[in-house]
């Protein structure tokens, strides 16, 4: 009887023994798991943040791209000291606005603008104020015209202007803003307060009439003659006393 308990008791230790084994056992297996899940997850992550950070620096990238060549772009259509439109620029806006004149009713003016005496400028007072005196009137000849109205360098001390919607009487207007405002120029320059009264000479090419059978050969030999007109007008002006504007009329068979 004694041994039949033993037995028994023995039967059941070893039965708690191996239970707690395999206890033991699947509790490893869990961890085992978990653990395996856990890493999986880590390396999810890392993949995850890692394509973020590519994303954020590829659009980066392409935000630095696109911006630099806008920039470039600007800078190439931009006179570098007054900020207006450069010779390019100006005569490509030129040629957009006599294309969409074609059958217009009303006018258009083109108009080339010299400073008067800028040599002087330059000699009197140096190259750097020359410089100053440039961005001065620049800035002062745009504010005289509308906002339709484009001015951009045409070289050295001369400018192109684009009128749309503009004859003589619109011009005679603009041009006199011109001369008020400049006559009361003042040059700052180091602290200085230089007194620097402008002049400047214009000859405008007024055109009432684009026909349309115009090709884009012609279209370019017209603008050619208009500015040719415009310019050769700005020195009449010069030679016949300067400070003054000076009308032509074109008209395509001209
Ligand atoms: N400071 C400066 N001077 C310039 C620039 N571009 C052209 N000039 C000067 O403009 C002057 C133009 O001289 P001229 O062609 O004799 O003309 P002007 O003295 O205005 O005489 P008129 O046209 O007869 O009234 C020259 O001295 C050029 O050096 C520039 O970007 N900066």
């Amino acid at each position: 009887m004694q041994d039949a308990q033993r037995l028994m008791l023995n039967f059941e230790l070893e039965l708690a023994e191996e239970k707690s084994l395999r206890l033991e056992q699947e509790n490893k297996l869990k961890s085992i798991i978990i653990e395996r899940n856990q890493s999986k997850h880590r390396f999810l992550m890392t993949v995850i943040s890692g394509a973020i950070v590519m994303l954020v620096l590829l659009v980066y990238v392409y935000m630095r791209e696109r911006n630099l060549k806008l920039k470039m772009s600007h800078l190439a259509m931009t006179d570098f000291l007054t900020g207006c439109p450069n010779r390019r620029n100006a005569m490509h806006q030129a040629k957009v606005m006599l294309s969409n004149q074609v059958n217009k009713k009303h006018s258009m003016t083109i108009a080339i603008l010299d400073v008067d005496n800028f040599k002087a400028v330059n000699d009197t007072y140096g190259h750097d104020v020359g410089d100053k005196v440039l961005q001065n009137l620049s800035s002062i000849m745009l504010g005289a015209l509308r906002e339709t109205d484009v001015m951009g360098r045409y070289g050295g001390e001369e400018f192109i202007i684009l009128l749309p919607n503009a004859g003589e009487k619109e011009v005679t207007i603009i041009f006199y803003r011109m001369q008020q405002a400049l006559k009361n120029h003042i040059c700052e320059y180091k602290g200085e307060s230089i007194v620097l009264p402008i002049t400047i000479s214009m000859g405008a090419s007024v055109v009432s009439y684009v026909p349309e059978q115009l090709d884009e050969n012609e279209q370019k030999l017209l603008l050619d003659t208009i500015i040719k007109k415009a310019d050769n007008k700005a020195y009449e002006a010069k030679e016949e006393g300067k400070d003054q504007l000076r009308f032509v009329a074109v008209s395509i068979d001209s």
